[in-house]
This record gives C-alpha cells, sequence and structure tokens, in this order.
C-alpha cells in the first residue's frame, strides 16, 4: 500500500492548478444515464472515484472514454444492466445516485444499500422517500433497494426535512424526466448542484430556481447530447489554501473561484490567511494565497452551503492546531467526523473533542510522525499537520486521499514542499 512521506516547515511559493470538482464530476457523470446521446464533460479530474464511478456505469452497459491529459470525458450509450452491485457501491457511496436516473428513464433499478462509512451513518431515507413521493414502489431487499416506477415517475412537491446534497442530485435528476411539475423545497444549495442543474439544462431540461433552495423541474419527454465544463473543486482549493495558512509563502490556486469558497475563505481570513481573487488573464485566474504575519484561533461550525464546509472541517483544524489562542471547531453534519483528532495529537497538537465539538489550543509547533488515516479530509488534514510539523511524517492509508485529490503529492512538490509517495 503507497504512503506518503513528508518533511514540513518550508513555505510553499508558486503555482497550483485546481482541478475539476470530484463532489461534481460524481453525479454529472450518472446524469449521462438520462441521456439519449453522449455528455461530454471537460476539465475532467482523474481520481479514484471518478474511476469508480466510470467502472459502475460500464457495468450498468454505457461507454466511458476519459482522456486524462486533456481532461475529457466522454460518456454514452445505453443502461443494458439496472442492477449497481454492492462491490462498487461499498467504495463510494455517491454510486447511489444512479438511483434516480436509472428509475425515471428505465423504471427500475435496483441499487445496493450504500451503509454507513467512517464519518457517520450516512442513511438515504431522504432519496427514497422522495422517489416514493414521485411514484416509485420501493422494497429494501438483502441489502438493496429494489425500485419499480412501472408508469413513470410523477411530478411532487418535495419538501426536504434535512438538507442533503446527495437526495437533491439524485431527485433533480429524476424530476428531469418525471411527468409534470416537481418542486424540490429546502434544497441543497452547494455550487456543485448548481453545476449539476446547468448541465441537465444543457441537456434539455427545465430548471427554474438554480442557486436557490426551492427548485422547480419540469419533466420532459428526453435528454440529449451536451458538453459542460466541471466546476473548480473549492474543496481541493481550500486544502491547498490551508496548506499555505501553515507553511506561510504565497501561491496561486489556478481556476479556484472565490465566490466559492465564501463562508472558508472569510473564515481563513480570520484566520490571518490573506487571499485574494486574481482575475482571468490568459489562463492565470483564480485565487493568490498569502501568509506573512501569525495565525489566530477563530471558531466555526460547519453548515450548509453557503455555510463553512464539513469537507473543509479537519484541514482547517490543522491549520488551527498551530494558531496563536483557541479555537472551538463545531461538527454539525456528520456525526463521527472527528478521527484526525488523535492522529493530530499524536502529533503533538492539544485537541480535546466535546460532542460535537472540538477544542483546540494552538501550539507553536508539530512535530512530525508515523500517522494514519481514515477517510479523506481526515487524510489531507494529516499533509496538511505534517507540512506544519519539525521533522518526517508518513501518512499511511493513501488511498483514501486518492479518492478525492489528483497527484497530491506533486502539486505540493511543484510549490516547494518536501514531499513524495512511497510507493508500497
Ligand atoms: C459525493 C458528494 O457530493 N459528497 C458530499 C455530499 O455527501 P452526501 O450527499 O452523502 O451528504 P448529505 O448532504 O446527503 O448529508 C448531510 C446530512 O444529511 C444526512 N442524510 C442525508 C441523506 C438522507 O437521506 N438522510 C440523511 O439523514 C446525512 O447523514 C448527513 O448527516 O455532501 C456532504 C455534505 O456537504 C459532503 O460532506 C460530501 O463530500
Ligand atoms: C465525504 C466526502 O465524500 P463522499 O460523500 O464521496 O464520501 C468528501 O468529499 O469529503
Amino acid at each position: 500500500m503507497d504512503r506518503i512521506r513528508l518533511r514540513g516547515g518550508r513555505p510553499l511559493k508558486g503555482t497550483i492548478p485546481i482541478g475539476g470538482a470530484k463532489n461534481a464530476a460524481l453525479p454529472l457523470m450518472a446524469a449521462a444515464l438520462l441521456s439519449e446521446g453522449p455528455l461530454t464533460l471537460t476539465n475532467a479530474p482523474a481520481l479514484d472515484d471518478t474511476r469508480t464511478m466510470a467502472r459502475l456505469l460500464e457495468q450498468h452497459g454505457l461507454s466511458v472514454a476519459h482522456d486524462t491529459q486533456a481532461r475529457i470525458m466522454t460518456l454514452g450509450g445505453t443502461a443494458t444492466n439496472l442492477v449497481a452491485p454492492y462491490d462498487l457501491v461499498r467504495k463510494m457511496r455517491a454510486s447511489v445516485l444512479v438511483l434516480g436516473p436509472l428509475l425515471a428513464r428505465y423504471g427500475q433499478a435496483k441499487v445496493s444499500l450504500p451503509g454507513g462509512c467512517a464519518i457517520g451513518t450516512r442513511p438515504v431515507d431522504l432519496h427514497l422517500k422522495g422517489l416514493e413521493q414521485m411514484g416509485a414502489k420501493i422494497d429494501l431487499d438483502s441489502g438493496y433497494m429494489n425500485a419499480t416506477a412501472p408508469e413513470g415517475l410523477k411530478g411532487a412537491k418535495i419538501y426536504f426535512s434535512q438538507v442533503s446534497v446527495g437526495a437533491t442530485e439524485n431527485l433533480l435528476m429524476a424530476a428531469t424526466l418525471a411527468d409534470g411539475l416537481t418542486e424540490l423545497v429546502n434544497a441543497a444549495r452547494e455550487p456543485e448542484i448548481d453545476d449539476l442543474a446547468q448541465c441537465l439544462v444543457a441537456m434539455g431540461a427545465r430548471i427554474e430556481g438554480i442557486g436557490t433552495d426551492r427548485l422547480r423541474i419540469e419533466g420532459v419527454k428526453t435528454l440529449h447530447a451536451a458538453t459542460h465544463s466541471i466546476v473548480p473543486d473549492r474543496i481541493e482549493a481550500g486544502s491547498f489554501a490551508c496548506a499555505v495558512g501553515v507553511t506561510g509563502g504565497e501561491v496561486l490556486l489556478q481556476g479556484a473561484r472565490m465566490e466559492h469558497l465564501g463562508t472558508v475563505a472569510r473564515v481563513l481570513r480570520e484566520a490571518g490567511v490573506e487571499l485574494e481573487e486574481v482575475p482571468p488573464n490568459g489562463s492565470a485566474g483564480g485565487v493568490l494565497v498569502r501568509r506573512s504575519s501569525g495565525l489566530r484561533g477563530v471558531d466555526v461550525m460547519t453548515e450548509p452551503f453557503p455555510g463553512f464546509a464539513t469537507d473543509m472541517q479537519a484541514q482547517f483544524m490543522a491549520l488551527m492546531a498551530v494558531a496563536e489562542g483557541a479555537s472551538m471547531i463545531t461538527e454539525t453534519i456528520f456525526e463521527n467526523r472527528f478521527m484526525h483528532v488523535p492522529e493530530m495529537n499524536r502529533m503533538g497538537a492539544r485537541i480535546n473533542v466535546q460532542g460535537r465539538s472540538a477544542i483546540v489550543r494552538g501550539v507553536s509547533r508539530l512535530s512530525g510522525a508515523p500517522v494514519m488515516a481514515t477517510d479523506l479530509r481526515a487524510s489531507i488534514s494529516l499533509i496538511l499537520a505534517g507540512l506544519a510539523a519539525g521533522g518526517e511524517t508518513i501518512v499511511n492509508r493513501v488511498y483514501h486521499l486518492d479518492r478525492g485529490y489528483e497527484r497530491l503529492e506533486e502539486k505540493l512538490a511543484a510549490v516547494g514542499a518536501d514531499i513524495e509517495r512511497l510507493p508500497g
């Protein structure tokens, strides 16, 4: 199993290109199931998760071609197998996003229940309840969701009792081919949902309210071929902004969009990390990140967009671990998303978890250590802690990182980090 070895203490300087967002690419790939013609995605990232989604769609019968140099992915064809098997779904929860499209286009689907994962139990009740309101019959049997809609899905008014990114995406996709008007109320507003909605519109869907928490979708008979450019990954950008925060220096996050960093940018500034939007000039636009003075402790609470993203919580904690003063970090989205804390504490951090909150007392220096991560963002937070630390850090279980970061060690080494992958 590969590991990453790094030595901290070097300021970062230069340019890091930001890739297409994992959390946009996955639903966009699932949307290809809805289309009569090919879907071409540009700015498509080459990640373990996009490879898993490609395998899932291929076993459904679609063709998926990814030119990783040109970053262009083309998906086409018709589904001949409507089963999403456990072996692929267990690898990646976003696999559940094939349920809505398969049901809407083919009237049936059998999708493995995804189960929980390291960060929480993560039920899919909101996805199922919404599809049932649209006329689907769903039985749970032997770990699978058996769904049918023999007469097709019907538009419905669906009120989400809790904001869910995945349920909003599944129902948005299903509604594009349903009969009549669907209204999604209390919908998630993450930029990745806007991106999906824009792509669906390019495919011929009729959607109003994009960017708000109330989406209105008038079903159409068919969707057609389209080309769509995947939005830049705001979590990758935020992660590298925290890297500059812990090391100091100055890095241009090429392609990053300030408006998608939102609350994360505000909180980083409060903590002493400077961020400046650089307008596109040729291809060099993005967000310039700099830290020239000390870091300060800031309290944050994770919330659905436009609040502070749960997917940035662990990285921000690495920053707070070396800030002056204390900070309280409260996780409201997932019940078990502090697994990085004991590993950071082994590196000399002073963090106490009290229920949903972690109290971080900043220290002047961390010390490198061998560490182990249990999920994607915990892994990157330990890389950040390693960049802040004196001595050597070895991050084990790199496969978590490869789910969501493309060429991480190359991108960091190119701006001066002492980091390498140890093939295992
Ligand atoms: C591939 C992808 O885009 N993943 C993101 C997506 O995950 P995902 O779509 O799984 O996250 P949700 O927004 O659905 O989850 C938010 C909360 O709602 C709960 N819930 C969700 C659905 C449901 O049917 N019932 C229910 O109770 C979840 O357990 C969680 O506590 O949004 C999360 C929250 O921003 C991010 O951390 C993930 O990176
Ligand atoms: C939790 C995440 O992803 P997923 O929903 O795919 O597990 C993430 O991207 O941080």
